[in-house]
């Protein structure tokens, strides 16, 4: 094979390439867009292998080679793998808990004390609150030993 026509056979495979780029892309908006209408249904998991066994199927019924359906089945499961993470890291986003919505600390200021600043800081409290005198003698003596938070349990 001649140089001049190598090099003319991978400009087509660099520009299969981008198409099939385009084409992963493509996909992986619609399956992220997919799982949005699936996390407002308030369905909590995206993986779905009725659906991936369906559409494994139809892609077999198409394939007209020169590869094997093991070796599409196998490629395409690796694209459903890839819009499964794409899924859960939107669905993650979207948890108020997620550093990913939120990366930095949350710092909570009580009475001039900072939770979730890193330092460790101690809250006493009566396991259980009985009445307004014993939550006052509990809250002096906490005061008196320099801390500022008092929690109460309840029933
Ligand atoms: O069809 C869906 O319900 C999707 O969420 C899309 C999709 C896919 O990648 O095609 C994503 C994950 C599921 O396991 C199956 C299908």
């Amino acid at each position: 094979m001649s140089n001049e026509q190598l090099d003319q056979l991978r400009e087509k495979l660099d520009q299969v390439n981008l198409e099939i780029l385009e084409l992963i892309n493509k996909r992986a908006e619609l399956v992220k867009e997919t799982g949005q209408v699936k996390e407002k249904q308030g369905a909590n998991r995206s993986y779905d292998p009725v659906r991936e066994r369906d559409m494994l199927n139809l892609i077999k019924q198409h394939n007209n080679g020169p590869f094997e359906d093991s070796t599409i089945i196998h490629l395409f499961k690796e694209i459903f793998k890839a819009g499964l993470e794409l899924q859960e890291d939107d669905h993650s986003k979207a948890l108020l808990v997620s550093r990913k919505k939120k990366p930095e600390d949350t710092v909570i200021d009580i009475n001039g004390v900072k939770f979730g600043d890193g330092n460790q800081h101690f809250i006493f409290g009566p396991c259980s609150v009985e009445s307004y005198e014993q939550v006052a003698e509990v809250a002096a003596a906490i005061k008196k030993e320099g801390f500022k938070v008092i929690r109460g349990g309840g029933i």
